[in-house]
Order: structure tokens, then sequence, then C-alpha cells
């Protein structure tokens, strides 16, 4: 049995006769927090795609708590403990912030398809989106239409929606994107609460996030992990400075929010 929470071996895709990923190796201990960072296009959502299962990889494996999940199906790697939110907001407008989380939490007690398995969990689907709501400080919004939230309130209902099945790894693509500096400083701390226990996984551009928020960073540069550690050696590598960071991670902030 492995001890890390998701490992990748050699993970290689190819879009057509483009190696995008090119023999990727990372493993990420259960409860670490880790940045996923690189230029553009570097393929980081693509590895995201990989790891959720929206992708089948060309070749190489990726195994989560131990098991294989390369050839699961997005459905069948959410069933085995693994969740993902996306850049683009996945709640439903016209539902109150408690029915999107209790739709999440339903779905994820598997009350999907028996009625009366349905009622009967109910009581414990509603105390269970309570808890949340309350992790995700929307408690006060409990009634309010997803469709009139702020936007980082909705940001905030995403990652409720995304930790509601009880996930132990939870991809974030972007959380803070778009918000303000205020915005973004408190949304770091309701993530690191709600994901306490959890093992992370976010590509994030933001350098303050990255420092902030992660406890190793992963630097993908043209399809290969150039550097996995902790962020005050991943600010001191050279080759990293070379490849991709310069002046942005001398200007940032270790630790800063
Ligand atoms: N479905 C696809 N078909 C063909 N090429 C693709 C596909 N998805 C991604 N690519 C290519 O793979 C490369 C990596 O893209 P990817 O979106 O993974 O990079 P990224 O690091 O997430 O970039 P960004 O930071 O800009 O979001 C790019 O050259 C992109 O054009």
């Amino acid at each position: 049995m492995s001890t890390y929470a998701l490992e990748l071996k050699d993970l290689r895709k190819n879009f057509g006769k483009t190696e995008i990923i090119r023999g990727v190796n990372l493993a990420v201990s259960p409860g670490e927090r880790v940045a996923v960072i690189g230029p553009n296009g570097a393929g980081k959502s693509t590895l995201f795609n990989l790891i959720s299962g929206r992708f089948g990889p060309t070749s190489g494996e990726i195994l989560l708590g131990g098991q294989a999940i390369q050839h699961k199906t997005p459905y069948e790697i959410n069933r085995m403990g693994l969740s993902r939110s996306f850049q683009i907001t996945n709640i439903f407008p016209k539902l109150s912030v408690f029915e999107n989380l209790r739709c999440a939490v339903l779905w994820s007690l598997g009350y999907k398809y028996t009625f009366f398995k349905f009622l009967s969990g109910l009581k414990d689907a509603n105390e269970r989106t309570d808890q949340l709501l309350e992790m995700i400080r929307l408690n006060k919004k409990r009634d309010v239409l997803a469709i009139n939230l702020t936007y980082a309130e909705q940001r905030a209902l995403e990652i409720g929606v995304t930790i509601a099945g009880g996930s132990d790894v939870i991809l974030l693509d972007e959380p803070t994107a778009g918000m303000s500096k205020s915005e973004t400083s408190r949304f770091i701390q309701l993530i690191k609460e709600v994901t306490v226990g959890k093992t992370l996984l976010t590509v994030e551009h933001d350098m303050g996030v990255v420092f902030g928020l992660a406890d190793k960073i992963a630097v993908v540069v043209y399809g290969e992990v150039i550097a996995f550690d902790t962020p005050q050696a991943v600010r001191a590598n050279a080759k990293v400075q070379e490849a991709y960071l310069g002046s942005s991670v001398a200007d940032s902030q270790v630790g800063g929010h």
C-alpha cells in the first residue's frame, strides 16, 4: 500500500503528435498542500485533466491512495475520493446556497437513485449541509439564490460543493482568480480551514496565493516537473529562477497572507 495520497509515475500525454506531458513523476503525501505553477501552456490544466480522469494518459500511472486510476472515469475517480473544482463556476444559479450544498451532499451519500433511501437520509444530509454552510461562512446566506451571491461568495460555495462529498484529495483550479486582494487573503484562510487533513492540489498563477497556501510547490515547465519542494527551496532553486520564476518570486512575500 502506498503511503502517498497521490502519485504520478512517468505520466505522458500526447495531443496528436505533440507530447504535452513529458514523463511527470510526483508523489504527494496525505495532508500536503501543493501548488502547481508554471508558465502559460506548460501543461498544468492537462495534468489536472489527467488526474481527474477527463483525459486518459498516453502512458504512465496515476495512483490515488495506492490504487491505479489512470483508466477510470471522472465519476469513478470521484467516488474513490478525489474531487475537483473548476475555474468556471459549477453551481446551480437558480438554487439557494443551502440547496446547492445539499445536492452535493446527497450525491455524495448516494441518494441519487432510491427515493426511500433519499427520505431516510434527508435529516443526515440537512445536518451535514448546515455544517458545510458554517465552514464556508455562508450560513447567513443560506436561503439566497446562488445567482445573487457576490463573486467571492460563489467561489466559496463552489469550494463547499467540492468538499461536500468528504473527498480526501481536492483539486482546485485557480481558486482565487478574479478576486480582490482582501478577498484573496480571506479566501486563502478559508481554503486552509476547509482542507485541514486533506490533500490539496491547486493550479495557481498568483504568487501571493502560492506562498500563502502551499506546503510544497510543483513547478511545471514544458510538460515536465522541474522542481517539487518547499516554497523556500523552490524560491532559491536556480533552475526554477531561470526557467520560470525570475523576479516574480523575488518580489512576492513568503507566507505573506
Ligand atoms: N484538448 C487539447 N487538444 C490539443 N492540445 C491541447 C489540448 N489541451 C491542451 N492542449 C495544449 O497543451 C498545452 C498545455 O496546455 P495546458 O492548458 O495544460 O497548459 P497550462 O499550463 O494549464 O496553461 P495556462 O496557465 O495558460 O492555463 C498547450 O500547448 C495547449 O494548447
